[in-house]
C-alpha cells in the first residue's frame, strides 16, 4: 500500500508533477497543432464565403478558379497532415471526399491557363494579381501562394522576365516562411536576365544570413558582374486575340455589313440572314441570328455528358496543351429537333451539306484555347470525302472576356457572339489550300465558351461549285 509511508506518498508528489509538466507540454502541443488547423480553417472559410457569394461568377473568373483549385489540390492535404496523426472523424470523412479533389496536374493545367491569358492579351502582372482582367475589376486578387506557383511555372518556361515580375509579387505579399526561396528565384531571374547587380544586391541584403546558399549565390553574382554577356530584352508584343492591332484602313473601310441572301435560296428572298463582313479577301463573313435559342439549348443538353478532352491533329490526334477544350461529335441525322439546321448553312453557301462531317461540339473553360491551325487538311486526303472547303463555327454562348476566333495573318477578330456564325473557305476555289486562314481559338478569360463547327467537304459539290478561277463577292447577291 501508499498511504502507510510518507515517503511514498512525497514521492507520488513528484510523479503527479512530472505528470503534469508532460501533460502541459502535450496540451501546449495540441493547441499549436490546433491554432494552425483554426488559421487555416479561418484562411478557407474566407474564400470560401466569398465563393458563395456568386459561385458562377466565382468559378467563370480564372483567378478564382485557381485559387479554389489550389486550396483543394494544395492547402487541404497540408491542413490534413495536421490532423492524420489521430483517427478522428473528420480525417475518415475527409479521405472519403478527397477522392473528388483536383490534383497538381489540374493545378498546372490552371497555372498554365492564367499564363496563357497573361501572354495572349499581354496583360500586366500587377493587374491580374489585383484581379484587374482586360481593364475591369473584378474581386478576386491572388495571394503569394497563387504568384508563386505562376512564377515557378514562367521560371519552368525561361520567361524571365515575367517570372521576375512574379517573384516580386510574391516577395511582397509574403509573411511567412517561404521568404528565402522567393528571394533566391527572383535574384536567379534577374540573374538569367543578366541584371547581376540587382541579383547581388537582393541576395546580400535580403537573403537570410543562416541560408547555407547565401555566401556561394554572393561568389557567383560577383564573379558574373566580370564577365560581359549581352542579353536580349523579352518584349511582349500585341496579339491578334487581343483586338487592339489596328486593320489597315486601305482594307477596312471596304468591310460592310448587309441583309444577304445568297444563291437565290428562296427562303433567304423573304428572311434574309443579317452578315457582316470582316474581312473580304478571303471573306469571311459573321451571320447574326443563325442559330436558335432552343436549338442551342438542345445542343449543350445533348452533347454535355459526353463531352471529352479534345485532341489535336489528323494523322495523330493527342491531347496537348495546343487545344485546351472538351469536345464531342454530333450527328444531325439522328436528332430531328434539329432538322433545319443544315438548310441554313445550305440557303448561305449554296453548297451539298450531306457530304459535310458531323458536326463538333466544342466547351472551352477558362484560359482554354485552341492554338494557330488551318482547319484544312494537309498531307493525304481521303479522295471519297475530299478536303474541307468551308468551315461554320457557331457561337452558342456570349464569353464575358476574350474566346474570340482571331486570324492572325489578316488581323481579323472574331468576336463570340451567341447565336452567330463567322464563315470562311479554307480552300481556294481551285481547291489548293490557303494559308492566309491560320487562326487560334483565342483563350477564354472569364466565362465559358461554347462553338459547334461544320467543315464542309468537296466531293458533292462537283456541280454545284464548278471550280471558279478566282472568288468574286459578286457571285453572291446582297441587298
Ligand atoms: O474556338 C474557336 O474560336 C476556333 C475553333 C476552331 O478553329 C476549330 O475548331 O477548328
Ligand atoms: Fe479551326
Amino acid at each position: 500500500d501508499h498511504f502507510s509511508s510518507t515517503d511514498e506518498l512525497k514521492s507520488l508528489v513528484d510523479l503527479e508533477s512530472y505528470l503534469i509538466e508532460s501533460l502541459d507540454e502535450y496540451i501546449l502541443e495540441t493547441q499549436n497543432v490546433l491554432n494552425e488547423v483554426i488559421r487555416l480553417r479561418n484562411e478557407l472559410t474566407e474564400e470560401n464565403g466569398i465563393a458563395l457569394e456568386d459561385v458562377n461568377d466565382y468559378v467563370t473568373n480564372p483567378i478564382a478558379a485557381l485559387k479554389l483549385i489550389r486550396r483543394l489540390s494544395v492547402d487541404w492535404l497540408q491542413l490534413m497532415e495536421f490532423l492524420e496523426t489521430d483517427e478522428n472523424d473528420f480525417s475518415q470523412l475527409f479521405k472519403v471526399f478527397e477522392k473528388a479533389f483536383p490534383d497538381l496536374s489540374d493545378l498546372e493545367g490552371a497555372v498554365n491557363g492564367v499564363i496563357r491569358i497573361q501572354s495572349f492579351y499581354n496583360l500586366k502582372t500587377k493587374d491580374l494579381v489585383n484581379g484587374v482582367l482586360q481593364g475591369q475589376y473584378f474581386e478576386n486578387s491572388l495571394s503569394e501562394k497563387d504568384c508563386f506557383e505562376i512564377a515557378k511555372s514562367y521560371f519552368e518556361m525561361k520567361q524571365f522576365k515575367r517570372s521576375a515580375e512574379w517573384f516580386k509579387e510574391a516577395k511582397r505579399l509574403n509573411f511567412n516562411s517561404n521568404h528565402d526561396s522567393i528571394v533566391i528565384y527572383l535574384a536567379n531571374s534577374y540573374g538569367k536576365l543578366g541584371k547581376y547587380k540587382k541579383a547581388l544586391h537582393l541576395i546580400s541584403e535580403e537573403l537570410d544570413d543562416d541560408n547555407e546558399n547565401k555566401n556561394s549565390l554572393i561568389k557567383y553574382y560577383k564573379e558574373s558582374l566580370q564577365k560581359d554577356t549581352i542579353f536580349q530584352e523579352e518584349h511582349h508584343k500585341d496579339h491578334v486575340c487581343g483586338g487592339n492591332i489596328k486593320v489597315d484602313p486601305k482594307i477596312s473601310k471596304n468591310l460592310f455589313c448587309a441583309y444577304g441572301h445568297f444563291y437565290a435560296a428562296p427562303f433567304l428572298k423573304i428572311a434574309p440572314f443579317k452578315v457582316e463582313y470582316l474581312n473580304l479577301d478571303p471573306p469571311i463573313r459573321q451571320f447574326y441570328d443563325v442559330v436558335t435559342d432552343d436549338e442551342i439549348e438542345y445542343i449543350k443538353k445533348t452533347t454535355t455528358p459526353y463531352l471529352k478532352r479534345s485532341k489535336s491533329g489528323f494523322e495523330d490526334p493527342r491531347v496537348s496543351d495546343y487545344r485546351v477544350s472538351k469536345s464531342i461529335g454530333i450527328a444531325l441525322k439522328v436528332h430531328n429537333f434539329l432538322s433545319h439546321f443544315d438548310q441554313r448553312l445550305n440557303d448561305i453557301t449554296g453548297l451539298d451539306t450531306n457530304s459535310s462531317e458531323s458536326l463538333q461540339v466544342a466547351n472551352y473553360g477558362i484560359g482554354g484555347h485552341y492554338d494557330e491551325h488551318h482547319d484544312f487538311i494537309e498531307g493525304t486526303v481521303n479522295e471519297n470525302e475530299g478536303n474541307r472547303i468551308l468551315t461554320a463555327l457557331y457561337y452558342l454562348e456570349d464569353v464575358e472576356l476574350g474566346g474570340g476566333t482571331a486570324f492572325i495573318h489578316l488581323n481579323v477578330l472574331v468576336p463570340p457572339i451567341k447565336n452567330s456564325m463567322v464563315l470562311w473557305y479554307n480552300l481556294y476555289p481551285t481547291g489548293k489550300p490557303d494559308y492566309r486562314t491560320l487562326h487560334v481559338g483565342c483563350p477564354v478569360i472569364k466565362g465559358s465558351k461554347w462553338i459547334l463547327t461544320s467543315w464542309i467537304r468537296e466531293r458533292g459539290q462537283e456541280l454545284l461549285s464548278p471550280c471558279p478561277v478566282e472568288y468574286n463577292p459578286q457571285m453572291e447577291t446582297v441587298i
